[in-house]
């Protein structure tokens, strides 16, 4: 249920995007993209060009998937090291590591798993991440769906970047010139939180997915409507607030990657999914949670400086130039446990 205080606690603006597609009121929706950028770190947005129909079906792509038998599931499993980040990952496999602000792990792993159940998928053309697909006969039109809708999301991205790089006061392609290498730099993830009994979110014996940022440039995520995706307050941190579901919108927010290369501009903010409020059926259990995030990434091999206008006299240069390459497979290499 999205309510109006949930909205604005959170101060996520919501934009409508077919203003910008249709160019109709392209600067108005940049502007308020890049501000909610800076504030929040996320917008939701309307009207992004995927279709409901498109996102019904990839939805039960994945509800088809994750109710497969584990026998079934594993045959496509994830290999042990998170350089390589495809395939099926049964609870526990994945924990999310968070790394301090020059992308070190100090800390030592968290003991509590995340409970979740995850399949990573790209562009067939990858070199790095080759896809790893069940074997052929075990549901066959998965692999189909699963790669119409990448391509459907990099189609948004690069709108998105698009509005974005406006938004900045850059040329409109700016932006997309760094992410013209969606083989490499971009992954599809399907997620599923299975139901689980509210007391162990409570005294934290199980997470759903703990707090981190994310680490590319931005992310796109699609969420059912069970709710529990909080993000951090900007403005009092250890505080999280609700982004609840607003039915077809995309949640799009900003990378470690981003917020480096635009020299802490934009925020690259804590987030997580824990219980959310009221949800709890009478045997005490929360409903399972399906949602579908894309990742974007800049082109592994280009090095960046910080982007033009983000950085002056005033507001000297906070980081050295480094590719999106190097500094993504740093965090994914910490990010896995295998079991
Ligand atoms: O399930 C969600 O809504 C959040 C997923 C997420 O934050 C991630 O996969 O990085
Ligand atoms: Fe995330």
């Amino acid at each position: 249920m999205v309510t109006e205080d949930a909205l604005k606690n959170s101060r996520v603006a919501v934009v409508d995007f077919s203003t910008f597609l249709d160019g109709s009121n392209k600067q108005g929706v940049a502007d308020t993209i890049f501000s909610s950028f800076k504030e929040a770190g996320f917008v939701y947005i309307l009207n992004h060009g995927i279709s409901p129909e498109q996102i019904a079906k990839i939805f039960a792509a994945s509800k088809e998937f994750f109710t497969q038998p584990m026998d079934v599931k594993e045959l496509a499993r994830h290999p042990p090291l998170g350089t390589h980040h495809r395939g099926y990952s049964a609870p526990g496999r994945e924990k999310i590591i968070q790394p301090n602000s020059m992308g070190d792990v100090e800390a030592p792993r968290p003991a509590v798993p995340d409970f979740r159940e995850h399949f990573e998928c790209g562009s067939e053309e990858s070199t790095e991440n080759p896809n790893i697909w069940l074997p052929d006969g075990a549901l066959p039109r998965f692999k189909e769906s699963c790669l119409e809708f990448f391509w459907l999301c990099y189609d948004v991205e690069l709108n998105i970047l698009r509005a974005l790089a406006m938004g900045m006061g850059l040329e409109e392609e700016y932006l997309c010139r760094f992410h013209s290498v969606p083989d490499e730099g971009n992954m599809l993830r399907l997620l599923y939180y299975p139901s689980v009994p509210a007391e162990a979110l409570r005294n934290e014996t199980v997470e759903r997915i703990s707090a981190h940022s994310d680490y590319a440039s931005i992310t796109l995520l699609l969420q059912d409507d069970a709710g529990g995706l909080e993000i951090e307050d900007p403005h009092t941190p250890g505080v999280f607030r609700p982004v609840p579901p607003i039915p077809n919108a995309l949640v799009v927010n900003a990378g470690d990657f981003m917020k480096r290369w635009s020299n802490d501009t934009i925020k690259s903010t804590m987030h997580r999914v824990c219980a959310p409020p009221g949800l709890e059926t009478s045997d005490g259990m929360i409903p399972a949670r399906y949602s579908i995030p894309f990742f974007c990434g800049a082109d592994p091999n280009v090095v960046v400086d910080c982007i033009p206008g983000t950085w002056d006299a005033e507001r000297p240069k906070k980081y050295e130039p480094i590719s999106a390459g190097e500094y993504v497979r740093k965090r994914q290499a910490v990010a896995y446990v295998d079991h």
